[in-house]
């Protein structure tokens, strides 16, 4: 693997993620018995993350609903190199803000959920809008995996996207492919298997603020979150939803439901009161 960050060392290996983190899976209604990894698929709409699924899950999938939400939930499950893979189909999304359901429940699957690692699948022609979704899950995880789909897209346009570069930049594996020939699922499962077993370790790109005091402003933030909530995890996203003025969020927080561990089920429902 050529990722450039495997000197790096802030994701651990995490074979027993799934263990520690069962009872959160279950109240987010994925219940990961019998598997040892856990692994989210996220991405923009229409980008192959189905066709990447299927082809991963030999399309032995189940599709089910958010509790609580008529959005489609498609889980399947495959092996590789011994260990039993749990794949979930998040919503297709432009951004983690809480602006819609689909939006709620990528966010808070990957926030409280934490699977063992998330594939982003990008659109090779559209890598500008799509990366803005990948540096978002990465201000919430280091185990990603960015599936540089739809390749043959992007040449016959002229375009070519030196992966090995945007692995050094996002700190994370990138793998070129052409999901609907199968071409890359090899790399892809591979690059899956080292960010998870701790083969390779990542550094996801951290977005910096320019301003000091917006930086300030987040590690004062995000310490009080922690000294309310001790124990809640990505204290600094939630810092930073707040500053930017996130409704969701804030009523978590006033109503004390961020201390919860179903304070994903929480923070959806209270969003949006609709099903969709
Ligand atoms: N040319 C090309 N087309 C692809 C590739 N991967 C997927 N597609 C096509 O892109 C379209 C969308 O693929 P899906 O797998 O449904 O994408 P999705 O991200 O699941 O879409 P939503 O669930 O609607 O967000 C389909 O017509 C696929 O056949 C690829 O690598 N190259
Ligand atoms: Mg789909």
């Amino acid at each position: 693997m050529t990722a450039a960050d495997s000197s790096s060392n802030t994701s651990p290996a995490c074979g027993d993620c799934v263990l520690n983190n069962a009872s959160n899976l279950r109240k987010l209604g994925v219940d990961p018995a019998g598997h040892d990894i856990v692994t989210a698929v996220a991405g923009n709409p229409n980008t192959g993350k189905s066709t990447v699924f299927n082809a991963l899950t030999g399309l032995r999938r189940h599709v089910g609903n958010w509790s609580g939400k008529t959005v489609d939930r498609a889980e399947g499950s495959f092996e590789y190199r011994r260990r039993r893979y749990k794949l979930v189909d998040l919503p297709g999304t432009y951004s983690l803000l809480s602006t819609s359901h689909d939006e709620d429940i990528a966010r808070d699957f990957l926030l409280f959920g934490r699977p063992d690692v998330t594939v982003v699948v990008v659109d090779a022609t559209r890598l500008e809008r799509n990366l803005n979704l990948v540096l978002q899950i990465l201000q919430i995880t280091d185990r990603v995996v960015c599936a540089l789909n739809l390749v043959d897209e992007a040449e016959r346009n002229g375009l070519t996207v030196d992966s090995r570069h945007l692995t050094r930049e996002l700190g994370v594996p990138v793998v070129p492919m052409t999901a609907r020939r199968g071409t890359g699922m090899t790399e892809l499962l591979e690059a899956v298997e080292q960010v998870t077993s701790g083969a390779i370790t990542t550094r996801g790109k951290r977005v910096q603020h320019r301003d000091n005091r917006v930086e300030q402003a987040v590690s004062r933030l995000a310490e009080r979150i922690e000294g309310k909530f001790p124990g809640v995890v990505n204290t600094r996203w939630i810092a930073l939803r707040l500053l930017e003025g996130d409704p969701s969020v804030e009523r978590a927080v006033a109503d004390g439901t961020l201390g919860e561990l179903s304070t994903a089920a929480v923070i959806a429902a209270s969003s949006d009161g609709n099903t969709t």
